[in-house]
């Protein structure tokens, strides 16, 4: 079942600047796919698109087949939560618990059925130890946790996270892939913009790249990183070991350690380095 459908879409901002051309993409139910593409490219605007913030200036975007222009934006916004890019863009309490609930809280959750939300969401967010902190008090990076948690607590069927690597260490960025999967694993779909190709090669099986406002490639890592016309229209570099690797001018089409490895070896065998 397809949660969002984009069929046609072409939005203009009221400046009359067109951000996003014909884009025709669908979302099934429990996927994930990251959105990549060089700064500019439309992904934001997008993002905004699904969740009702844009509207179309053409073409449709249903959501679980609901037109969303003839939906309020907090209609729309109960099904597709948007992680802003930036954390100070979304959150407006002055203790990580209140924000947290705000959004379940508006919807009529009450008591302890509200409170076991804001909990669980924090739970999956890993700021679970954060509950009573003034965002502010918390660096950037935990910040952005606090902007996952608080749309997780909406328990929408879709997620747009929006640059939510940017700012990460090695850690973050391991708890933002585990919190990808935990929602995955409880049916939701997970939209994920980033410029980090190695956390696409390591997460993602479908990858959406946008470049100059349309889509040029919707396919697997493999078919994208290797592909050097998409990688050159969207002003994309490949993956490190990718690009090793045809430095070293290993056979296939490389994308991680394990692969490096057995090309590397095979043709060690054949005597190519030896
Ligand atoms: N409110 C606005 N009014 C006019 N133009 C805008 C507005 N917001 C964004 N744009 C323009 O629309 C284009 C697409 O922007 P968008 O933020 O969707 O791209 P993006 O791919 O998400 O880029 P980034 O990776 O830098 O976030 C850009 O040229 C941007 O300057």
């Amino acid at each position: 079942m397809s949660i969002i459908t984009l069929e046609d879409v072409t939005f203009s901002y009221p400046n009359g600047f067109t951000a996003v051309e014909n884009l025709s993409l669908s979302f099934a139910a429990g996927e994930s796919v990251a959105l990549v593409g060089q700064n500019g490219a439309g992904k934001t605007s997008t993002a905004k698109l699904m969740n009702g913030l844009l509207r179309p200036s053409s073409g449709r975007v249903l959501v679980k087949d609901v037109d969303t222009a003839s939906s309020t934006t907090a209609q729309v916004s109960r099904s597709v939560g948007y992680v802003f890019q930036n954390p100070d863009d979304q959150i407006f309490h002055n203790d990580v618990y209140g924000e947290i609930e705000f959004g379940p809280k508006t919807l009529g959750m009450t008591g302890s059925e509200l409170e076991e939300t804001v909990y669980a969401a924090a739970e999956i967010a890993g700021i679970a130890g954060d509950l009573d902190e003034n965002p502010y008090n918390l660096p950037f990076s935990t910040r952005k946790f606090v902007a996952i948690a608080s749309t997780i607590a909406m328990n929408c069927d879709a997620f747009i996270l929006d640059e939510p690597t940017a700012g990460q260490d090695l850690a973050g960025m391991k708890t933002i892939a585990r919190i990808m999967q935990s929602l995955q694993a409880r049916g939701k779909t997970v939209i994920t913009i980033t410029h980090d190709m190695q956390f696409v090669v390591d997460n993602f099986e479908r990858v959406v790249v946008m470049a100059n406002k349309r889509v040029i490639a919707d396919a697997s890592a493999r078919d994208v990183f290797w592909n050097d016309a998409v990688l050159e229209e969207a002003m994309l570099t490949q993956p490190h070991l990718s690009d090793l690797a045809r430095s070293l001018g290993l056979p296939g089409s490389v994308l991680d350690l394990d692969e490096f490895t057995s090309a590397y070896l095979d043709t060690d065998r054949e005597g190519t380095y030896a």
